[in-house]
């Protein structure tokens, strides 16, 4: 079931976001999270940082594991998901560097890397709560539009659409990887609770067709409607082509 929250802009969906996870955090300290990367949970991350510095949220007892990550990019490379995690979030909280997953982008055994981060998920008992943004196409995670979806962790080659989307964190275009290592959608709906956030008139027809829509793989999101306790908190950009809306 997904429960649809709409904000005014992207300000106040930040801030929901970041009340809503803290007060996960304040229920269950040892959590595990599911964290997403992208331009929509920065804010998120902002005031996440600001709610610890006030003593309003710990991440001492947190274990984290990112979606996704481009192949090719180490995890000192400034355009790298890893970078963006510590740079954005890690560094200026308390959680645990051993507490903290994310794949890697450069590796020998794919088939390796892709079992133990599933392994390692279990080990921690599975994400209690992941976070989403959402793709313009309705990818999850990178877990792209297609006639099939994947369960599992695997590596993916993105779309030309997704590729043009990231473009804009890049010199140029020529500088985005083609493929990426992505949690796949089994993990995703495994995860105990979903919050997504989206932002923006780019992502009206993504967010009506994962709640409105046929459960297509077409449209990853839209198997979000098969998930028993998702939230979206979404401004009303987002919002606007949705056929039913409650407003906070
Ligand atoms: O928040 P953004 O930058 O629009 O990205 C949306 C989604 O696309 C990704 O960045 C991958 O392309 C995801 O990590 C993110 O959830």
């Amino acid at each position: 079931m997904i429960q649809t929250i709409v904000t005014a802009h992207y300000e106040e969906m930040s801030q929901l976001a970041a009340d809503q996870v803290a007060a996960f955090l304040i229920k269950k300290t040892n959590a595990v999270l599911g964290l997403a990367t992208g331009g929509t949970p920065l804010g998120m991350y902002d005031r996440l940082i600001q709610m610890y510095h006030q003593g309003k949220v710990d991440f001492s007892h947190v274990t984290t594991f990112n979606l996704d990550e481009y192949i090719g990019l180490s995890k000192d490379h400034p355009q790298s998901y890893a970078y963006y995690m510590w740079h954005h979030l890690f560094s200026h909280v308390n959680v645990h560097q051993e507490n903290v997953h994310i794949p890697p982008g450069v590796f020998e055994k794919q088939e390796q890397v892709q079992r133990d981060y599933e392994q390692a998920i279990e080990r921690a008992g599975g994400i209690d709560l992941q976070i989403l943004g959402i793709g313009e196409n309705g990818h999850i995670g990178f877990n792209e539009p297609g006639m099939d979806l994947e369960v599992a962790t695997h590596v993916v080659p993105l779309t030309e659409k997704t590729i043009q989307a990231n473009a804009r964190f890049f010199t140029s275009i020529d500088e985005v990887p083609r493929r990426a290592v992505t949690l796949g959608m089994g993990k995703i709906m495994q995860a105990k609770h979903i919050l997504l956030l989206a932002s923006g008139k780019e992502k009206a027809r993504a967010i009506a067709q994962t709640v409105n829509g046929h459960i297509d793989p077409r449209i990853p999101s839209s198997f979000l409607q098969l998930h028993p306790h998702v939230t979206m908190i979404i401004d009303k950009e987002a919002a606007q082509e949705l056929q039913e809306v409650s407003s906070v």
